[in-house]
């Protein structure tokens, strides 16, 4: 299995292109970030070279506090375009293969129209790949997407070959459950998978959930790309490792 650092929540404690150097000497094979903005994308690309690893993903921008994405905000429209161009213009400087866009905190038709209009929008001005990820709604309280069945249920309508479902088990685990069946029913459209322990999104070495199992059912269905670790490791990053000579 190979897995991809999520600096979003690993080494948070060093600027983006340390983080990345860490990950590599740690064994990673890929790196993926959340809002990586504020560092100039020219030393990510450095970072990125320098180790040859992949960033396999970046986020748009969250918006004000609370919004957690502007996607799906009606009367937002140019906000959302704007998170959307920033996010595609970083992830062309560093190569990054996806561009997750976040919906927001929103509900109702009018939300959803605004949501599909944008993910139009931003999978025509790009060939990579745009993630929509469903959110648990303990941690992300009345945001938009909060099921795989409403996500797979957009993915659909929409047929727009490069829109793709970010899989993230800890959200699934947290209220949908049937992870492993939901994998192998939503492969055909899933962009990229992340992992963390259900509940406490601590590393994937205890909780409700059984990573070994789950790993061994994503290798079963022939899943290669790197899984993404995206869990708090509750202290240094380096001690939080030994589940990936574990698992
Ligand atoms: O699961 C998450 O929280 C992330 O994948 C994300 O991109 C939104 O914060
Ligand atoms: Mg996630």
């Amino acid at each position: 299995m190979k897995y991809s650092a999520n600096l979003g929540f690993l080494w948070t404690e060093l600027p983006l292109p340390d983080a990345i150097r860490a990950a590599a000497a740690a064994g990673f094979d890929a790196v993926e970030c959340h809002w990586p903005y504020d560092t100039p994308a020219e030393e990510v690309a450095a970072a990125l070279a320098e180790t040859g690893l992949p960033m396999l993903g970046l986020n748009t921008r969250r918006g004000q506090p609370g919004e957690a994405g502007l996607a799906a905000l009606p009367g937002r429209e140019r906000d959302a375009r704007a998170a959307i161009v920033e996010a595609i213009a970083y992830a062309d400087a560093i190569d990054a293969g996806a561009i997750h866009v976040m919906a927001g905190t929103v509900s109702g038709p009018e939300a959803q129209a605004q949501f599909e209009a944008n993910l139009r929008h931003a999978c025509a001005a790009t060939p990579r790949t745009i993630l929509i990820e469903p959110l648990n709604r303990h941690d992300a309280p009345g945001y938009f997407l909060n099921s795989t069945d409403q996500a797979r249920a957009i993915i659909d309508a929409l047929a727009l070959p490069n829109l793709k479902l970010m899989f993230d088990c800890y959200h699934v685990g947290r209220t949908e459950g049937d992870i492993t069946t939901r994998l192998a029913d939503l492969l055909p459209v899933i962009g990229h998978v992340q992992f963390a322990a259900v509940p406490d999104r601590g590393a994937p070495d205890h909780g409700e959930v059984n990573y070994a199992f789950v790993f061994g059912e994503i290798a079963r269905l022939g899943w290669q790309p790197p899984l993404g670790a995206e869990y708090r490791p509750g202290g240094p990053t380096e001690r939080s490792l030994g589940w990936m000579t574990t698992l």
